[in-house]
């Protein structure tokens, strides 16, 4: 039945609201004070390395037991202010970047209200307004009229690949959310279907463009994309997952045709992975070794000629339409299938399968995720989802697979790792 707002009014006073497993606050409390324990022997005892490898999931572990402190005291009825202050932070925190306020705040020391207005070009009413959500928020600090950074914004006041961040989940994704509800009134409330039906193409008054098209006519917008996928890229590890020895030794077998090709990187950008696995793997013939991709982008490879590159192919070719290297004994593809929703992905894959020789491997390099996922995996699930791509479990990917006539004979690494290989045959 509906409630009207006296009725929930009515419910928290008789402290109803609050009657969930979570209102154990002792028990809480506790929990987290073993997760602090935790995370303080964890710092004395691992390395810079470990601490910046696995700091962040020891991290998680406190800062999901204070989130269930807050969530037990915090009534459900004022969810709706979480929400909003969240958007309005990101907000301020965006228009202050745009506008580098945060650079113009000296590091060591405050500044006045009117000088940070004249500095920055923005009216010191306007300028006033947004400093008090950001110090309301603890990300800036005030005392008086003098304004000053606390760590938290002091990662604002650089060029670095954290404000890219920011600047990327605001204008390249935020719209696509705010369009969510009325994408999917108008295309059905189901996934997107074709990458020409992206959600942000349709937030940004620009139906029928895929998610690249879009943020391929402004320059400056995708410099900042790479910049993000860079950093994101620098996290996962390309090597380690699968072993390419036997690429190096079948190639030296008398029933190797020569002329075959060993390896075929589809969709390889700059070559990063490519030249990792030639760089870790005696035995292969960098001159049978392709890297492929869309023509602007290889062309941009040849430009930068890279010396990890030498000997390597280069190939332009789009993975919509028949692969022009047939036969080689590996495909690889690496983080591209999750920027594509099921029916591209089969067509994508299907591609690879006719060019595969009954022996041939197919390596999907791609995450799996877990059914139910950690909350930072299901986020970034749905950033893709306003791309138009997916992550997806072990179950997705056997589906894609199979629709494309290709059967999974191997997982390397496997839930949880930031990156797996999907091992594929044809059927
Ligand atoms: C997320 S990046 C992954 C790059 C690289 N495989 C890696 O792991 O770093 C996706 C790549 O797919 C390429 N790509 C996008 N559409 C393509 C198409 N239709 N045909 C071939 N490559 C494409 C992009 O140019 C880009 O290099």
């Amino acid at each position: 039945m509906d409630k009207s707002a006296q009725d929930w009014v009515d419910q928290i006073k008789g402290g109803r609201g609050m009657s969930r497993p979570g209102d154990d606050l002792d028990g809480l409390v506790a929990s987290l004070a073993s997760r602090v324990r935790e995370y303080k022997v964890f710092l004395s005892k691992s390395t810079g390395a470990e601490q910046a490898t696995k700091g962040r999931f020891q991290r998680a572990r406190v800062i999901k037991a204070a989130q269930q402190i807050i969530s037990a005291v915090r009534p459900p009825t004022d969810q709706w202010l979480e929400h909003g202050h969240h958007a309005v932070i990101f907000t301020a925190v965006r228009l202050y970047i745009k506008w580098r306020v945060f650079p113009a705040i000296p590091i060591d020391g405050q500044v006045g209200m009117d000088a940070l207005a004249e500095k920055t070009g923005v009216d010191v009413a306007l300028l006033t307004r947004i400093a008090w959500v950001l110090v309301g928020a603890g990300i800036l600090s005030q005392k008086e009229n003098q304004l000053a950074h606390t760590p938290r914004s002091e990662v604002y006041a650089t060029v670095n690949p954290f404000a890219a961040m920011t600047q990327m989940v605001f204008d390249d994704l935020l719209t696509g959310f705010v369009a969510m509800p009325k994408y999917f009134e108008l295309h059905g409330r189901k996934e997107p279907t074709d990458k020409q039906l992206s959600i942000t193409a349709f937030a940004e008054g620009a139906p029928g463009l895929s998610f690249w098209e879009v943020m391929n006519r402004d320059p400056e917008r995708m410099k900042n994309f790479m910049t993000c996928m860079g950093t994101i890229d620098a996290m996962i590890p390309i090597t380690g997952s699968y072993h390419f020895g036997w690429v190096g030794e079948r190639a030296k077998s008398p029933n190797c045709p020569r002329d075959r090709m060993l390896l075929v990187d589809v969709g390889g950008a700059q070559g990063k992975a490519i030249m990792a696995i030639c760089g870790e793997t005696p035995g292969i013939d960098r001159t049978r070794c392709v890297l492929q991709d869309l023509p602007e982008v290889i062309q941009e490879a040849r430009l930068q000629n890279y010396p990890g590159l030498d000997g390597i192919r280069m190939v332009e070719a789009d993975f919509f339409h028949e692969q022009p290297v047939k036969g080689a004994l590996v495909y690889y593809i690496r983080r591209c299938v999750h920027c594509y929703n099921d029916n591209d992905c089969v067509t994508i894959l299907r591609n690879q399968a006719e060019a595969m020789a009954d022996d041939s491997r197919l390596l999907i390099t791609e995450k799996i995720i877990e059914d139910i996922p950690p909350v930072e995996v299901a986020m970034i699930d749905f950033y893709m989802l306003c791309l138009g791509g997916k992550e997806r479990t072990i179950e997705g990917f056997e589906m894609i697979t199979s629709r494309a006539g290709l059967k999974i004979i191997g997982v390397h690494g496997g839930k949880g790792m930031p990156i797996s290989v999907i091992e594929c045959m044809k059927v």
